[in-house]
């Protein structure tokens, strides 16, 4: 048997899992509100339309809520919350078919796999619910804090420093970590432990984590 260079942590159940896909999806019909004004928000993955800066009305409140507990002089550094559908797939066949290169032989049941560790498949996605927010932490004047990794670094590119709960982090960076998982985790957000920088609320990988019998939100055609 030839050993994968995408190696599974079997602790952690990836969101493209058949048991997330089960999840039945109780659609709340909550609007996408635009959370430019509101928080701060990062224009490095912006698109046209700013679709990427809208969220489910009840997540932007949320963070809202979750910021106030963040030392004092640190705010959120919002990037990427709402993705059209196109766009989840787009960057999910672009991702799997890096991967095929790395590794020629894989199988595609390998390769999507190996892919959910970075990017979800359309169909569980939370960025196509509105549920789920790409953020980072700057102080207020802007200054990116240290996080062990950039914010999207995939686990080839970080050297799996972008895995949550990483080996090998220098202290200052499990410490900052720690204290954003503290402010999220408090208004019920769950994260998705292949990156730090990913959580969500009320998409189906949500309700996978806390054991809730549906997501609330589903996936929102692009507007
Ligand atoms: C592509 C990456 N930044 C990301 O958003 N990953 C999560 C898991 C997703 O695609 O939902």
């Amino acid at each position: 048997m030839t050993s994968s260079p995408f190696p599974a942590e079997p602790r952690i159940v990836l969101i493209g899992d058949p048991r997330v896909r089960a999840v039945p999806v109780r659609e709340c019909g909550e609007p996408l509100v635009d959370c430019r004004g509101r928080m701060r928000v990062d224009g490095r993955r912006a698109d046209p339309a700013g679709h990427f800066a809208h969220l489910r009305a009840g997540v932007a409140e949320r963070l809202e809520r979750a910021e106030k507990s963040l030392p004092d002089d640190w705010r959120w550094l919002l990037v990427e919350g709402y993705r059209p559908p196109a766009l989840q797939r787009e960057i999910f066949d672009g991702y799997a078919a890096t991967l095929r290169k790395l590794d020629p032989g894989a199988d595609e049941e390998r390769i999507r796999t190996a892919a959910s560790r970075w990017c979800a498949p359309a169909e569980t996605a939370g960025h196509v619910a509105g549920a789920a927010i790409d953020l980072t932490v700057c102080t207020r004047d802007g200054t990116e804090i240290d996080m062990g990794s950039p914010e999207a670094a995939t686990p080839e590119e970080s050297g799996g420093a972008c895995y949550t709960h990483a080996p090998g982090l220098s202290a200052r960076a499990r410490e900052n970590r720690a204290l954003m998982i503290e402010a999220l985790s408090s208004v019920g957000m769950v994260n998705y432990p292949t990156e730090w920088w990913h959580w969500s609320y009320g998409d189906r990988y949500w309700a996978w984590s806390t054991a809730a019998p549906t997501a609330v939100y589903g996936p929102v055609p692009e507007p």
